[in-house]
């Protein structure tokens, strides 16, 4: 039974939600500030639930015994190597939307704060002060606030600002100036170009090579000695000791910051002490509604990925429904099986796969497709090839994975046709369902034919002469090793031809080579393939 850990500071609902779906669980929360002890557990569990304290790292994963899945119960998955995840197999979800309005609501909690002075007051009357005339503030009405990433978070942010009765100016690549618009919100050309227009300014994008840093020295400099930044997307996006030197300097009126570059914050984060300063401990998401919601989520993706091969919200590998998966299950059998005749068939070295989806298969859902053919390609040479990680693996290995579709149906209401371009030659294979059901081989080069997909496949290329099918049988007979059935494709009556035979078992070294012999028998290859209807653990 598979069961799950949970190492990081969640609500309990999280756990009662998966022993409510009879899911075997650990709450663990201790495990986020112990990384060995982390490391050694996460080998033990099926999958992982996590916040942002607990770090998963390419180390932990090395190793990553019985772990195929981890959920973040929160949005950013900087905190976890997903490239490591994806290369060892593991799928990575997360919770995007159940912390939104908590983050957005804290960004605005900071701009207010520091519109106000709110903890610099309170922190003087808490020592007995009373000091009306140091802590003039700024009315946020009027101002202009400059959103910087549009996507969820941002969006909330921006509509609360305009609610603040605050022009909001706003700039996300992936947002055409028409939606900004739309929204209501003045697009900026770029980020440069909305710093000496803003009064605050507040970042919303996820923490990635090209974020980072993306509010440096050059930019502080372009702003208004007034502004004030906001910070509750990640840590190193606003560059911290320059932040620190533009607020000692007076360069910068203020910042409220939630999230720093190494968490827990260090002694030594230059932000600590700078003037004008709203520091809060990654506090976005602490909300009890935001908490509830991601925990439950969490724990309903990590049920439906261990029980039902439901695979939503993953960052490293197209979603999959229990929908999907039942239609599409026989065509991942069929994908996987092409990969896996490829592989045994073609005994040069792979460069090239071109994938074609032809007829209705064209408008399913082809990127598993592809994973399950390129899992079928790697699996008999490689340990731990999955659904999530065979794409990668095949780059990493230097072999190019292209696919198309094409709604154009030709002799087959369906077909996927897979030509490989190895360093001798390209070999083409295709197959189909008969009836929805039944897997079959239709096509390999250019020879038409209907062969079986499963067991021992003897594959041979031949000149079609007299005799050669009754010294095959025959041959095989002498060594024991039974016929159980056969396809013949050729262009034309004694030219080239290829046959499919099915055997019961697989034939030996000596009978393949007197097979092989014969000299109208021009190459051969035997196929292993698993048995018809058994399916890989990966697709559930
Ligand atoms: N402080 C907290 O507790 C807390 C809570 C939730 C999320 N977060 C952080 O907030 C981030 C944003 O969350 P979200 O749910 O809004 O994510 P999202 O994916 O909905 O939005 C991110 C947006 O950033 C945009 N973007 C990416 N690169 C950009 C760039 N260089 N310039 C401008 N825009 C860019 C994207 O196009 C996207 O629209 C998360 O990645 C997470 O790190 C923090
Ligand atoms: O990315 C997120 O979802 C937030 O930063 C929240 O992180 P947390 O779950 O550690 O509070």
């Amino acid at each position: 039974m598979a069961r799950v850990l949970i190492a990081d500071n969640l609500e309990a609902s999280a756990a009662e939600t998966l022993k409510k779906l009879g899911v075997p669980v650990d709450h663990r929360p201790e495990l986020s500030k112990k990384p060995e002890e982390l490391k050694a557990a996460l080998r033990e569990y099926d999958a992982v639930i996590v916040r942002s304290a607990a770090k998963i790292t390419a180390e932990m994963l090395e190793n990553p015994g019985k772990l195929r899945a981890i959920a973040r119960a929160g949005v950013g998955v900087d905190t976890i190597d997903v490239a490591a995840a994806t290369r060892k197999g593991v799928v990575v979800m997360n919770t995007p939307g159940g912390n939104t309005v908590s983050a957005a609501e804290h960004t605005i909690a900071l701009m207010m704060s520091l519109a106000r002075l709110v903890p610099q007051a309170d922190a003087t009357m808490k020592k007995g002060g009373w000091d009306r005339n140091k802590f003039v503030g700024t009315q946020v009405t009027g101002k202009t606030l400059g959103v910087i990433g549009l996507g969820r978070i941002g969006r909330e942010v921006a509509k609360r600002a305009a609610g603040l009765e605050m022009k909001v100016l706003a700039f996300d690549p992936f947002v055409t100036p028409d939606k900004v618009a739309e929204m209501g919100y003045k697009p900026a050309a770029s980020i440069e170009a909305m710093l000496p227009d803003v009064d605050f300014l507040t970042i919303h994008v996820p923490l990635t090579d090209e974020t980072k840093s993306l509010i440096g020295p050059n930019e502080l400099a372009k702003m208004k000695k007034t502004a004030r930044i906001l910070n509750v997307a990640r840590g190193g996006i606003v560059d911290e000791k320059a932040l620190a030197d533009a607020l000692k300097a007076g360069t910068i009126g203020g910042a409220g910051i939630d999230v720093f570059s190494v968490e827990p914050i260090v002694a030594d984060n230059p932000l600590i002490g700078a003037p004008n300063i709203v520091l809060t401990p990654h506090l976005g998401a602490s909300t009890y509604e935001a908490q509830e919601n991601v925990a439950i989520e969490a724990a309903e993706l990590i049920a439906n990925f261990l029980l039902k091969g439901i695979v939503a919200n993953a960052v490293n590998m197209a979603a999959v429904d229990r929908k999907e998966l039942d239609e599409l299950k026989q065509y991942v059998d069929l994908a996987r099986r092409l990969g896996m005749l490829h592989a045994q068939m073609n005994h040069g070295q792979i460069k090239k796969v071109a994938l074609t989806y032809k007829g209705d298969l064209a408008n399913k859902k082809t990127k598993l497709l592809t994973s399950a053919f390129t899992a079928g390609l790697l699996e008999s040479r490689m340990a731990g090839v999955n659904l999530v990680n065979a794409e990668v693996m095949a780059r990493d290995r230097g072999i190019e994975i292209t696919s198309s579709a094409s709604p154009k149906k030709d002799d087959f209401a369906s077909l996927m046709q897979a030509d490989v371009e190895t360093d001798k030659k390209t070999y083409t294979a295709a197959g189909t369902l008969f009836g929805n059901e039944y897997l079959r081989l239709v096509r390999l080069g250019s020879y038409r034919l209907e062969a079986y997909l499963d067991g021992v496949l003897f594959v041979f290329s031949h000149r079609d002469r007299p005799g050669v099918i009754g010294f095959m049988g025959s041959t095989f007979g002498k060594h024991g090793v039974n016929i159980a059935g056969m396809n013949l494709g050729r262009q034309a009556p004694g030219g080239e031809a290829i046959g499919v035979l099915n055997l019961d078992t697989v034939p030996d070294a000596a009978a393949v080579d007197e097979v092989a012999g014969h000299s109208d028998i021009t190459s051969v290859s035997v196929v292993k393939l698993p048995p018809a209807g058994e399916l890989p653990g990966w697709l559930g």
